[in-house]
């Protein structure tokens, strides 16, 4: 396997007409064969950076390439190198599930015989649903028929869109199922998605994008490392005059006249430290909260910081 990134993008921005920046100086890489979260909230520039890949939108500035096509010169390589699973369910109502993904080789140009409607069927568990009308078909399984859909080709990248919002908790687990079997053959899967726990669940490396920037782009465990650390909000007996500083506190701010938020990682220091280095500074302490952040804490700290 080369070394070159699935995925490459470099100083990408996309001003919409009218005027809405959704992407500002975007530059990250997507690893081959990793799967890969893309996160921000709504209306992050996530879905415009995913249409820039697949040739729908055009970006402002800057560049890409997929699979080491560059979108620019080497459109049609490009796009046949990805398979986008959408956020939107839309299909002829009328068509049933092996001829959707009949129609859909045939757009790409796949002789019959290097077909793969049955295999594809049976991956996404549609087998016994492979003739009736998509209309009939449930949610779960519309969304299942997607992800066929954008496999037909055999890209080596697949995207999937917001894959599980508004799904049950079966079909999820499903859904991920199968992004994890596919990654197991070696397919580079990349994920937008809301939810963190998601995330976190299937992805090697999560990058997030608030306001169309780029604040993260690590390996899913160092992000989680951010989540170690522990916050105590102390009240103390006067008003507070300067802040007590010591080697193991991340961060220390002022909250209230007589309130201190000391942020600390769990690895180096406990609650009881904390304490003594107030007692050392002369302050009596009348209260104490503590918190422990997740993943989410870590991700609203991101997005409010980079706000
Ligand atoms: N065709 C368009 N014309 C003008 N503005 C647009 C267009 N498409 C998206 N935008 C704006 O660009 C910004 C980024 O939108 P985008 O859909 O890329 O975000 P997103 O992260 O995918 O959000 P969501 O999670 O809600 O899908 C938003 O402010 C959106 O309103």
């Amino acid at each position: 396997m080369t070394d070159e990134p699935a995925i490459s993008i470099e100083s990408l921005s996309k001003t919409y007409a009218g005027g809405k920046q959704a992407l500002d100086n975007v530059s990250f890489e997507v690893p081959r064969g990793q799967i890969f979260g893309l996160l921000g909230p709504n209306g992050a520039g996530k879905s415009t950076l995913i249409n820039i890949l697949a040739g729908l939108v055009t970006k402002t500035s800057g560049s890409a390439t997929v699979w080491g096509f560059d979108i620019d010169k080497s459109p049609r390589n490009a796009k046949r190198a990805i398979g986008i699973v959408p956020q939107e369910i839309l299909f002829d109502p009328f068509f049933t599930p092996r001829e959707a993904l009949e129609n859909q080789a045939g757009l790409y140009g796949i002789a019959k015989s290097e077909r793969r409607t049955d295999e594809l069927l049976e991956a996404v568990r549609l087998s016994d649903k492979a003739d009736a009308y998509a209309r009939t078909l449930s949610g779960g399984m519309k969304r299942r028929l997607l992800v066929a859909k954008a496999m037909v080709h055999s890209p080596p990248i697949l995207v999937l869109d917001e894959p599980t919002a508004g799904v049950d908790i079966d079909l999820r687990q499903q859904l991920w199922e199968y992004v994890r079997s596919l990654h197991a053959r070696g397919v580079t899967v990349v994920l937008t998605t809301h939810y963190l726990e998601e995330a976190e669940e299937l992805c090697d490396r999560i990058a997030i994008i608030n306001h169309g920037r780029l604040i993260a782009n690590e390996a899913t465990a160092d992000l989680l490392a951010k989540a170690q650390d522990k916050e105590v909000v102390i009240t103390v007996n006067r008003d507070l005059d300067g802040l007590p500083h010591h080697g193991c506190f991340r961060k220390v701010e002022q909250v209230g006249p007589c309130d201190i938020a000391i942020t600390y990682s769990k690895e180096e220091a406990n609650a009881g430290d904390v304490v003594k280095v107030l007692a050392d500074a002369g302050y009596e302490m009348i209260d104490i909260r503590t918190r422990e952040p997740d993943l989410e804490d870590v991700f609203l700290r991101l997005t409010r910081d980079a706000a």
